[in-house]
């Protein structure tokens, strides 16, 4: 059989009912056939694709072929024989490894597990024909994968029980993985005609399920945010982006060193420049170490050749292009464009990693402001996936395609943004905080809210995530927005400021000097700066009980599910705003953000999947309910496209573009 490559089913079919005849008895067929049957496998096996390999008598396969089983990735589980197969012809343990995780393996690994015959570097089909033709005179009944007994560990149970509790940490909710090792303990437990029912009795409890419609959908979201469009015409596949051979980073804080290993690694030069000798020195030897480390966990060797490290800009005068790593203050950031735009040779890029102010405001101080775009990294820049990339109005298009191209170089999920307070991610960030810091004044605590988001499937809740980052970078953001200021009573810190419903405790426990993790304590107490294990803290208990004395509120109980109603709901709107003023040109490209930049669950989709999973009618309702309870936040304040798209009989996320008026878009 000439297989070459095959990516399995087409993933949108999933979407209707399942057309075509029945596959599992095909491919038993195939298996049963007395002529020998010789997969030869180009390119990818993957899903589907693979399950056909397993039935052939024997596997050929390209070197450079990638397999694997990915349909956990997609909320569903091999449902062609996959499940019953693999570990009949690898055991279990090491079946259990690739369905679980879906993870693709290369051609070498494939035979180091048994799974392929032979790896190739010529033309595998004519190997495979040469293969078959030798094949033909021998007895086919040790080549029925099906037909084999699943070599089974002694400690099956105690093996599937520790897989399953480590699925359980990893993943928490999500159910396709747990159904995956049920259909194994199938394989190991029962004969094949009785496995493969229960593998088809398992598949039907994910296919309709939210989680499978949810991890499809991320699947093609992902890949439609690269497709960014402007407003003239040009977009991702008629603008020719730059070939960037050198790049300079100025700043050497936990941003701009993770950014030199993201461009390191890929063969670019880098220059790094920070403004003392101490500084600079401090930050060559952890971007050493961090490049030596992944090259260990890599096998390659590091790329310390192509690094420079410098205290002069002069040096830059020759580089592609420059990222601005430097402190989060505009005038400081203003002073070095303006120094860039004099010691850089006119041609080079100008990019900021600023995570949220004005990109437009810097081009302005530059003599090239159609070179200048954001590009926004997310901490740690070296493993973090998602990179916003920023089109100021004056962004050239050849620009935006060199930035969005070299994030994909550098292996990031980049997803183009228009510029403006916070751009997509940080902007939407501030309704959910502040939901976050309401619910404390009305009666939660800190490890409730994150135990509800955290069950919810985020990595992280709100309030370890803000220890994490740091909780001195939203102080002062709220100082430099003047909602701190010398006029606000320390005593008293009024609970309305600019308008608006305000929640004092985050500035009161920065006055502690609590800044998170790196000071070791925050919302939680750490062993030590720097520490990670978050435990409850008493003094923010008292802090908490203290404020609401103070203010005479009575504290109530509050629901989990109010917890992710409010918090969420709030999100999503945010979302809708920014779709609206055309920050995002999707509803796609803002799940992206937050499933590779926020920790959003896959499995959830992303806010404004969720909204549409959860229903707009509902999600209209509740957020009518809560701003009707809080009038003084207007984030709750329904927007006007939810409530154009629940009028309009609220459209699949799809369908929403239709509905947005694109006059207003910065993209
Ligand atoms: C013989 C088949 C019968 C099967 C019946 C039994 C059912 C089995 C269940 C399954 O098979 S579920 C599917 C399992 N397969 C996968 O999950 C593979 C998904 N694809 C990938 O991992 C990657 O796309 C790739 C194949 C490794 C290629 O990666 P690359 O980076 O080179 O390109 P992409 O940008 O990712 O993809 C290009 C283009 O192709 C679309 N696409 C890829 N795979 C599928 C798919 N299985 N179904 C539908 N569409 C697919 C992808 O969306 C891109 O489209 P675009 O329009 O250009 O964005």
């Amino acid at each position: 059989m000439r297989m070459c490559s095959s990516a399995g089913a087409d993933i949108r079919e999933f979407a209707g009912p399942l057309r075509g005849p029945p596959l599992v008895p095909l491919l038993d067929a195939i298996e049963a056939g007395e002529k020998p049957v010789v997969a030869a496998i180009e390119g990818v096996a993957l899903g589907g694709g693979f399950e056909l390999a397993l039935v052939c008598h024997y596997r050929i396969v390209h070197f450079k072929a990638r397999l694997g089983l990915p349909e956990v990735t997609l909320g569903i589980l091999p449902a062609a024989g996959g499940t019953q197969r693999l570990p009949r012809l690898i055991g279990i343990p090491a079946a259990l490894e690739l369905i679980t995780t879906g993870r693709h393996i290369s051609a070498q690994e494939a035979l180091k597990l048994g799974i392929v015959d032979q790896v190739t570097e010529q033309n595998a089909c004519e190997l495979a024909v040469e293969f078959a033709l030798r094949a033909v005179a021998k007895p086919l009944s040790s080549r029925r994968v099906s037909m084999l007994t699943t070599p089974c560990p002694p400690d099956l149970d105690a093996l599937l029980e520790a897989v399953t509790m480590q699925v359980k940490r990893k993943a928490r909710g999500v159910m396709a993985p747990l159904a995956c090792i049920q259909a194994v303990r199938a394989a190991a437990t029962m004969p094949y005609s009785k496995g493969i029912k229960r593998e088809s009795e398992l598949m039907a409890t994910l296919f309709n399920s939210g989680q499978a419609r949810a991890l499809q959908y991320c699947f093609f979201a992902q890949r439609t945010a690269g497709k960014w469009t402007l407003p003239s015409g040009a977009q991702w596949n008629n603008s020719k982006p730059r070939e960037i051979r050198s790049a300079a980073i100025i700043g050497l804080g936990t941003m701009g060193r993770g950014i030199v290993v993201s461009l390191a690694r890929v063969g670019i030069s880098v220059i790094a420049v920070e403004s003392e000798k101490k500084l600079l020195e401090t930050g060559k030897q952890m971007v050493i170490g961090m490049l030596e480390r992944d090259a260990k966990r890599r096998g390659v060797s590091a790329s310390l050749n192509l690094l420079k490290f410098t205290l002069s800009l002069q040096d830059l005068k020759d580089v592609d292009l420059v990222i601005e790593a430097v402190f989060e203050d505009m005038a400081l950031k203003k002073r070095v464009f303006q120094e860039l735009s004099k010691v850089c040779r006119p041609a080079t890029l100008l990019c900021t990693n600023t995570s949220g102010l004005d990109v437009d405001a810097l081009a302005g101080v530059t003599d090239r402001p159609h070179l200048v775009v954001g590009m926004h990294f997310f901490s740690p820049a070296h493993v973090m996936k998602l990179l916003e990339v920023v089109c100021g109005p004056r962004s050239s298009s050849e620009t935006i395609a060199t930035a969005m191209s070299l994030g994909k170089r550098m292996g990031k999920v980049s997803v183009a943004v228009g510029n403006c307070p916070g751009f997509v991610g940080n902007r939407m960030l501030k309704p959910y905080l502040d939901q976050a810091t309401f619910l404390l004044e009305e009666g939660a605590t800190p490890e409730q809210i994150d135990k509800a988001l955290e069950d919810f499937g985020f990595a992280m809740g709100v309030f370890r995530m803000s220890d994490l980052a740091g909780l001195d970078v939203g102080w002062r953001v709220r100082k430099e927005s003047g909602l701190i200021g010398p006029d606000v009573d320390p005593k008293n810190p009024p609970r309305r400021r600019q308008g608006r419903r305000y929640c004092p405790i985050p500035d009161m426990v920065c006055e502690q000097g609590r800044f998170g993790q790196k000071t070791g304590r925050g919302w939680y107490m750490y062993d030590k700066p720097g520490g990670t294990n978050a435990k409850p803290d008493p003094l923010i208990q008292n802090l908490l009980e203290m404020y609401r004395s103070r203010y005479g509120i009575q504290p109530r109980n509050i629901s989990d599910q109010e917890i992710i109603e409010r918090c969420l709901f709030a999100l999503a709107n945010e979302g809708f705003r920014i779709l609206e003023d055309g920050i995002a040109a999707r509803p796609e490209d803002i799940d992206v953000i937050y499933l590779f930049g926020y920790g959003f669950p896959r499995h959830g989709g992303g806010p404004m999947f969720y909204a549409s999973m959860v229903g707009l009618e509902r999600v209209l309702e509740r957020l009518e309910h809560y701003h009707q309870a809080h009038p003084d936040v207007p984030h709750l304040e329904p927007s006007p496209l939810l409530k154009k798209l629940v009028a309009c009989g609220s459209p699949p996320v799809q369908k929403w573009r239709e509905h947005i008026k694109t006059m207003h878009s910065h993209l």
